[in-house]
This record gives structure tokens, sequence and C-alpha cells, in this order.
């Protein structure tokens, strides 16, 4: 398909050597009541300092599942996960987190107060060294007059930009996305997208972001690793171009058709 990029064969061949983040054969199964449910099934991929993957896959293939676990939420059933090479046991502050539902804030502190005090946590600073670095990403992230706000005064999409203020400020090595924008309206999702990928374009930040919308996986990752449910699998991975980055274009229109066709058209796959 002309001006696509192509389609890798899968299973991937994890590349051996410095990734950042390393998947290696994970499965993670669930004990419900109607037995267990193998919700990831030996997924393995690598992630490099700087490339912003996104896990892109219908309701229920496994993505937030396998996002959590690389959060240190939860322990895989079989296989590795490895953050620099150091197995993952438990969450830190070197990933952190934004998920998608607007009540993670401390609902008892300011707009300010969430951001610094998350700062006097995870990177051990004082209050004072804490206030200007906090006080910088409240500002790119366009709060700055909201900074003495509660949470429950705030919009969802202002919740979302604080917590991606929260996020940015730890300098994690890997910024956790589990569908940040799912809940805000289709506008403010957009503007949303673009504001987060300016952010990362600023900052270099590496990123693991989870979607299930094939236009948003475009927008904001460089690499988009395709999932198919019951059990989650991998299913293809694309490679995202900066050229292909924007909206409305013939390559943006091309590569989204492209990915709905090669993965989400096929019989076996299940929309959810
Ligand atoms: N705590 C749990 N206990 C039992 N089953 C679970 C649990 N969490 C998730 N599951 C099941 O695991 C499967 C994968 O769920 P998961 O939330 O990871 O998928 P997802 O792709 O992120 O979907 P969504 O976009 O709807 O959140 C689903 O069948 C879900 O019902």
């Amino acid at each position: 398909m002309d001006g696509v990029p192509r389609r890798e064969t899968l299973p991937p061949a994890p590349a051996l050597g410095p990734a950042l983040l390393e998947v290696r054969d994970v499965s993670i199964r669930y004990d419900t009541a109607s037995g267990p449910l193998t919700a990831v099934d030996r997924v393995s991929f690598t992630l490099s300092a700087g490339e912003r993957l996104v896990l892109l896959g219908p309701s229920g293939c496994g993505k937030s599942t396998l996002l959590r676990a690389v959060g240190g939420f939860l322990t895989p059933s079989s296989g590795e996960l490895r953050l620099r090479g150091t197995p993952i046991t438990r969450p830190g502050p070197d990933r952190m987190t934004v998920f998608q539902e607007f009540d993670q804030l401390l609902p008892w502190r300011t707009v300010l107060g969430n951001v610094r005090y998350a700062l006097q946590r995870g990177r051990g600073l004082s209050r004072a060294e804490a206030e200007p670095i906090a006080r910088d990403w409240i500002n790119r992230v366009g709060l700055a007059r909201a900074e003495n706000a509660f949470p429950h005064t705030l919009s969802g999409g202002m919740k979302q930009r604080v917590a991606i203020a929260r996020a940015f400020a730890l300098q994690p090595d890997l910024l956790l996305m589990d569908e940040p924008f799912a809940a805000l309206d289709a506008l403010t999702r957009r503007r949303m997208q673009d504001e987060l990928l300016a952010l990362c374009l600023d900052t270099g930040a590496t990123a693991l972001f989870v979607t299930h919308g094939i236009d948003e996986a475009i927008r904001v990752g460089t690499r988009i690793l395709a999932f198919t449910p019951h059990p989650g699998r991998l299913a293809a991975s694309f490679d995202v171009p900066e050229s292909v980055r924007e909206r409305g274009t013939p390559a943006f229109a091309a590569l989204e058709a492209h990915i709905q066709h090669s993965v989400f058209a096929s019989p076996e796959a299940d929309h959810g």
C-alpha cells in the first residue's frame, strides 16, 4: 500500500539490548467466578527511550491489564517485565500513570498541592524545592490561574491536565497513559492529544499509551501495537513516521484505514 508503513510480520522478535522496557512472554490470568480468564496471552515487545508506544485494541483485549502490570500494580502469571534491566515488582516514581478516571487527584489538595505533594513524595524534595517545579508544570498545561482550585471544582479536561502535569513533573523514566482522554468530549480529547504530543516532543518523554482509538494512536504514537481480544494477543505492529501525524492529511487517513482494515476488519476481530 503506497505511503503506508509496512505491517510487520508477528510474532515480533524482541531485540536483546539496551531497551528501557522489556516485556517478555507475559501472560496475565484472572481468577473469576466462572474460572480462570486469560486477559493477556504471551505478549512480548520492547520499548526504547524516546519512543511513544501505543497499545491499541478493542475493549477487553487486556491492554489496561498489561499497563497495570508495567506500572507494578499487578504481577504477571508468567513471563517477565524489566525496566532498565531490573524486574518490575512494584509501583515506583520511575513510572507515572495517568488514568482515564477523573478521580485520580487527591480531593483534599489544591491543583498546586497535588503536583507539589507528588514531587515531595516521589522525588524526596522539600516543599520549598517542589513548589516552583510544580508551578512550572501547572503553567505548562495552562492551569496557572487554577492552581489554588480543588479538584471537585475543575472540569474533566482540567483534572486530566493536572494529572498530566503531575506525571511529567516527576520526570519518570516511563509515562504510562491508560486511555487518559477516553471520558472527554471529542473536541477536548483532540486538543488534549495535541497538548500531550507537544509536551512529549518538548521533553523527549518515553510513553506507553493505551487506547482503542486508531486516530488517537496515530496522533500520539511513534509505534502502534495492535491487539486482538479474548485472550489479548499482539496482532500487528505499525510505525508512525512523523510525516503521518498531521490529522486531515491523506497519509494520516491512509494509515488509519490500513490499520482498520488489516487488524480490526479481520473475521476473528471482536470490536467489543
Ligand atoms: N480484576 C479483574 N478480575 C477479573 N477479570 C478482569 C479484571 N480486570 C480485567 N478483567 C478482565 O480481563 C480482560 C481484559 O480487561 P482489560 O481491562 O485489561 O481490557 P482493556 O483492553 O483495557 O479494556 P477496556 O478498554 O474496556 O478497559 C477483560 O475480559 C476483563 O473483563
